[in-house]
């Protein structure tokens, strides 16, 4: 059973609309959510999480429905948006008083302990906090109820490098436990090239692809040459293309070109760029 199963959801606002949004995210895997800005991530994300209401389409967490048996689930789920949803005036020891009423496992030791690693001290108000401050404030908020999922809306964007590979080992971290399971949005995909088990990328409000990473960067390379060059190549093989500063790049897939074309593996940045952004 996955952790998070979305079959058809739809929910359309007058100036855009999620079409029939399917994925899986599997139990004890780091899966990346990307797309450009205003691609509909937040708004999936959202109707996973029943802050927006869907119009229709099934989504399961821990094959309980996410609306119906919302109870069954709350507990077990952590989450993180790119802001912290709290009052500016707020100091940490507040808010820790707020969520301990919410959740039966509250581990007010554990978040104390988190608020330590991360040097916050609590008596600081939010409005005192510098961004990567209030994202790894969040974080711990979000684990300091033992959650089995992890949904992480835009954690480490506006972050310098030093402070998201931080946040990128505390969801390492968090892995360690074998059913433990993060859905992670981002349009870092560096981020998500480093810590991600697969990809599910949405384009305009539709999956493009949902796959393991590996699989994605096994099944596509990157071609470049001259036009007269590009004649040679099977037509068949070429799933995208664009005309780069010195000549064509092409998005192949491996299987359908030979081992003597020389080809380099994608980023998953090339492959979004390509997916979007590229011709036919
Ligand atoms: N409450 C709303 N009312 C109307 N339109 C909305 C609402 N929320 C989101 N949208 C629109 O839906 C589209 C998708 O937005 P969404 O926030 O899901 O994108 P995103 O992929 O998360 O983008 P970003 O990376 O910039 O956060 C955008 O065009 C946005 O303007």
């Amino acid at each position: 059973m996955p952790a998070i199963s979305i079959r058809n959801l739809q929910k359309s606002f007058p100036a855009f609309t999620l079409k029939n949004v399917s994925f899986d995210v599997q139990k004890g895997t780091i899966m990346g959510f990307i797309g450009e800005n205003g691609a509909g991530k937040s708004t999936t994300i959202k109707c996973i999480l029943n802050v927006l209401k869907k119009d229709s389409g099934l989504i399961k967490i821990f094959g309980y429905d996410h609306t119906k048996e919302e109870m069954q689930i709350k507990e077990e789920i952590g989450v993180v948006y790119d802001d912290l949803p709290f009052p500016e005036t707020l100091t940490g020891s507040e808010i820790e008083k707020f969520m301990s009423r919410l959740y039966k496992n509250w581990d007010e030791p554990l978040f104390y302990q988190l608020l330590k690693q991360f040097k916050i001290n609590p008596a600081k108000k939010v409005k005192e906090l510098s961004r990567g401050m209030k994202m790894k404030l969040s974080i711990a908020i979000a684990l300091a109820h033992h959650p089995k999922l992890l949904i992480l809306d835009e954690p480490t964007s506006g972050l310098d490098p030093i402070v998201r590979d931080e946040i990128l080992d505390l969801f390492l971290h968090f892995m360690e436990e074998e059913e433990h399971t993060i859905l992670f949005s981002s349009h870092i995909t560096s981020d998500l090239e480093k810590i991600a088990d697969s990809i599910t990328f949405i384009h305009e409000g539709e999956i493009v692809f949902s796959e393991s990473k590996d699989v994605l960067l096994y099944e596509y390379a990157i071609w470049k040459g001259s036009q007269q060059e590009l004649k040679d190549l099977p037509e068949d093989a070429i799933v995208r293309m664009r005309q780069g500063i010195y000549g064509v790049e092409a998005l192949v897939r491996k299987n359908r070109i030979h081992s003597i074309f020389p080809t380099t593996r994608p980023t998953i940045e090339e492959l979004m760029v390509f997916l979007t952004k590229g011709d036919i």
